[in-house]
């Protein structure tokens, strides 16, 4: 099984966990991509009722729409019943990076405020420690990115602003703010440094999602393997 097929099959086992009249935080990215696909599918064959998305990103807003999923703003609804997101690492504490695809800002606001947050990974993005493998995705407003990047230093951190691929400068988010991706070396306590990162001034949010997982389904060569907190 390839690593899109794994996502696939993440994506198919969180249907499970929708029902007829939920609001549903709707991810960025490849993995929740299936899913909203899926989601379409079961509402515009009347398998689930009531359903409505509540997208994290432009890209999950078009998606939904286009495949059927009829959408709502976080300011019309009273309490969402579930989210359903990618991430880019996992540690054993179900403690996670997210942000490859700069929509962490929207993702954590929906995200913390969801009655169950469900994670959907591949086997690969599961790591010992936070900060493994990945950058953390800083998103900050563009006045302040180069004083930004600078103090970063101070937690021994080197970061890049990204840039764009089908855009010339840098990538500027769905709040047209910038992105700072930060190397750490070890993120010992991702909470602590969570809290720390969104204490600098010019700092809108950062891509560690501390204690708010709640179960994490990974797609590996053997099945859908199911954490939970
Ligand atoms: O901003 C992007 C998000 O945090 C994504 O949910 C995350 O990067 C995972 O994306 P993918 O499922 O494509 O690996």
């Amino acid at each position: 099984m390839n690593t899109e097929e794994m996502k696939k099959l993440v994506a198919k086992e969180a249907l499970k966990y929708i029902e007829d009249d939920m609001i549903v935080g709707l991810g960025t990215g490849s993995t929740t991509a299936y899913f909203i696909k899926m989601l379409g599918k079961m509402i515009m064959n009347e398998e689930l009722f009531d359903v409505y998305g509540l997208p994290t990103s432009y890209q999950a807003r078009i998606l939904a729409l286009e495949s059927g999923v009829p959408v709502v703003s976080l300011d019309e609804v009273d309490a969402i019943d579930i989210a359903v997101d990618g991430a880019d690492e996992v540690d054993p504490h179900l403690n996670l990076i997210k942000g490859r695809g700069a929509a962490l800002t929207m993702e954590k606001i929906i995200e913390y405020r969801a009655g169950t947050f469900l994670v959907l990974v591949d086997g690969s993005k599961l790591v010992e420690y936070l900060g493994q493998k990945m950058p953390v995705p800083i998103e900050v407003i563009p006045a302040a990115w180069r004083v930004i990047k600078e103090e970063l230093e101070v937690f021994n951190a080197t970061a890049e602003l990204r840039m764009g691929v089908k855009k010339d400068g840098p990538v500027v988010t769905d709040n047209g703010n910038f992105i700072l991706d930060a190397k750490f070396e070890r993120i010992e306590d991702p909470l602590d440094l969570e809290i720390e990162l969104n204490n600098i001034p010019g700092v809108v949010e950062n891509g560690i999602f501390a204690d708010i997982a709640d179960i994490v389904l990974v797609g590996t060569k053997e099945g859908v393997k199911k954490l939970e907190r």
